[in-house]
């Protein structure tokens, strides 16, 4: 098959290319070159990511979810809710359903317009303050994973950081090595808003918005202020994304459950794929 449907969608401004792979029409077997070629901004469609949904016993749908370097990632929060979206539209699932991602499973729920709630896996791996040292100074963090790994920096100056340049440190820091991480720095703008700038894994570059980021990001606030749920964080898009959890704690740990992110999952265009979008 040489010509085949895709949805170009934007979850906040992080935008992913989405094709109905359930009956393998993608005629390629590398599937990360062919991520990567086709999210290449300027020689073809360009995207944060690429979106394969396959078919599952254990859910709704299954998908792969491609990094724009040709990376596959367990999860990815704002193009989940794309994905959901696609889904609802295309009838492969109702307004309620579930998919199979390599965190686990997701939980969804289509909201008015083109909002969409997503219940993600349990965050894992939340560890207390940390210190490494970049450049020669310290720098302090939360790291935890929200289906994908994330350090967390809080600064009172979000736009003056050097956001490239100090998430690639971080990002390859032996610290986080062989996975690495991505890259939050957030700036508390009142109680429950925090702003936010992501340097993400396998883009490698700013992103307008990372949704697992942003879960990321409100509950270290969680923990480090007790800000209450629910919280929202303000990305480089200029848009929000609201986060909601439940947390216990015992023995000195924090255990966060019951967490949602719901922000928007715009169609931005039904196009029609020719070899020439991969085969460059
Ligand atoms: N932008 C995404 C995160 C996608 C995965 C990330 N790039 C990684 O490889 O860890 C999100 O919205 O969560």
């Amino acid at each position: 098959m040489e010509k085949f449907f895709f949805y170009k969608m934007s979850g906040c401004g992080n935008d992913f290319i989405i094709i109905d792979n359930r009956n393998s029409i993608v005629p390629e077997n590398n599937l990360s070159e062919f991520a990567r070629k086709l999210c290449f901004r300027r020689m073809s469609v360009g995207a944060d990511g690429l979106v394969l949904i396959e078919n599952t016993s254990r859910a709704d749908f299954k998908w792969q979810f491609y990094n724009s370097d040709g990376s596959l990632a367990e999860m990815c929060g704002n193009a989940a809710r794309c994905a959901a979206r696609f889904a609802y539209i295309n009838k492969i699932a109702d307004s309620q359903m579930s998919f199979e991602t390599q965190a686990g499973i997701i939980f969804a729920q289509i909201m008015e317009q083109e909002n969409v709630k997503i219940k993600i896996t349990d965050p894992k791996d939340i560890k207390d303050k940390d210190i490494i040292k970049v450049n020669n100074s310290p720098v302090e963090f939360i790291s935890l994973n929200t289906g994908v790994p994330h350090v967390v920096i809080e600064t009172s100056d979000i736009k003056a950081v050097d956001l490239i340049k100090m998430g690639k440190d971080i990002r390859f820091h032996e610290k986080f090595a062989p996975a690495g991480t991505n890259v939050n720095f957030i700036s508390r703008k009142s109680d429950n808003i925090i702003s936010i700038r992501t340097y993400e894994r396998g883009v490698e570059n700013e992103t307008l918005a990372c949704g697992t980021g942003c879960v990321a990001s409100a509950l270290a606030a969680a923990k480090e202020y007790n800000v209450p749920s629910p919280i929202q964080c303000l990305t480089k898009s200029g848009n929000y994304l609201t986060i909601y959890y439940s947390k216990s704690r015992s023995d000195n740990q924090d255990t966060f459950y019951n967490v949602f992110l719901q922000g928007d999952a715009r169609i931005i265009y039904k196009g029609e794929l020719n070899k020439d979008a991969w085969n460059w």
